[in-house]
């Protein structure tokens, strides 16, 4: 696979070439990393490396896309000279107004029933969502993708178009698994804090929702696999103006495993879903009322010996024909969980990404 390196004018071009030809592409930065990537798809090349391609799936399993790519385009983050204003223009949100955040009497009805589904026992932790759509008149995704990749160096910085799915862009703070040959690295990601109002005040509900990604991942991995699991410390992760608690887990196999089987058993995990995992998915699937689409599905980078997925959290789909822009959020609920406060998490979880969203 050839690597080329681009400057950001050819890579542009490359983008609007692309899109006119509706054809599907992907730029991403991975986390601490200086790099943007761009895979595109070609509708008129016949061989396609079937090696290489940007996988790209939704949170019910049934929308799958793949951005194969034959040359993969990159850029040095650091040639870049990031406009002084893009960096230092208040947040876009000020000018939008809170009204968007429309006060949403069901979504608190949904919380309260979960909450006592969990009082009875029927499962332990679900996570619940919410989407927010919000209208426009100038986005601007390039500047905004820019913006992104400032902000959040520890998150995964994406923006991808296909033509029956729109455009998508985002910056994830989670990785779902990365795998290469014998090795396995993931984290478990899960508890969140307002740092404006909660100076690190991590309390019994967050340590909980976190133990139990934790004990999800490494029973599933002890249960399949031989191998050596390794848990490191519980970290902070620092993200504007939320923060979560992060657990490193490696795993390295005796034999190297089947990837495609690992993702399929793996996910989704209780960050994003609950736990049990039957029973919480057919509780979100029944109860949730609207379409995650691939909000909180996964995505990343495939190749012949590597998989490195992370999982499309703190994302927004840009409507352009509808002028539109959906915003997704959503809580960890234990036994623990207060109904104003997981409200005000999803809404914070919003207002931290929109806010570096650039209009006008
Ligand atoms: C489901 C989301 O976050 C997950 C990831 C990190 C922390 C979470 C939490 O504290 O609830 C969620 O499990 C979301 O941001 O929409």
């Amino acid at each position: 696979m050839k690597f080329i390196e681009i400057n950001i004018i050819n890579l542009y071009k490359k983008i609007i070439k692309k899109y006119y030809n509706n054809e599907s592409f992907v730029l991403f930065k991975k986390p601490y990393e200086n790099k943007i990537y761009f895979y595109s798809c070609s509708n008129n090349r016949k061989i396609k490396i079937k090696e290489n391609f940007f996988l790209i799936g939704s949170f019910n399993h049934k929308n799958i896309i793949k951005i194969y790519t034959n040359e993969i385009y990159f850029i040095d983050i650091k040639k870049i000279i990031f406009s002084k204003k893009l960096i230092t223009i208040p947040s876009s949100f000020l000018d939008i107004s809170f009204s968007h955040l429309i006060y949403s009497y069901e979504y608190k009805k949904l919380l309260k029933k979960a909450i006592r589904f969990i009082k009875n026992n029927y499962f332990k932790k679900i996570v619940l969502s919410r989407i927010i759509k919000i209208p426009f008149q100038n986005f601007y995704l390039k500047k905004t993708f820019q913006k992104l990749i400032f902000s959040y160096p520890n998150s995964f910085i994406s923006l991808w178009y296909d033509f029956s799915y729109g455009f998508w862009i985002g910056a994830s703070p989670e990785l779902l698994i990365k795998c290469n040959n014998k090795k396995l690295k993931t984290v478990a990601l899960a508890g969140t804090i307002s740092t404006l109002e909660n100076k690190n005040k991590w309390t019994k509900k967050e340590i909980e929702e976190h133990k139990i990604v934790i004990e999800y991942i490494t029973t599933f991995l002890k249960k399949y696999y031989s191998g050596i699991l390794s848990i490191g410390k519980t970290k902070i992760l620092n993200l504007g103006t939320i923060a979560h608690l992060e657990t490193p887990i490696n795993f390295s196999f005796f034999k190297k495993p089947n990837f495609y089987e690992i993702l399929e058993n793996i996910y989704p995990t209780p960050s994003i879903c609950g736990y049990p995992k039957k029973k919480s998915l057919d509780f979100i699937q029944k109860y949730e009322g609207y379409n995650r689409n691939f909000y909180t599905g996964y995505f990343g980078p495939v190749d012949k010996i590597n998989m490195e997925l992370y999982l499309n959290l703190r994302c927004a789909r840009i409507k352009m024909d509808k002028k539109e822009i959906n915003l997704y959020a959503g809580s960890g609920i234990t036994i623990h969980s207060n109904v104003d406060q997981e409200y005000l998490e999803t809404e914070n979880k919003i207002k931290n990404i929109f806010s570096k969203f650039i209009f006008n």
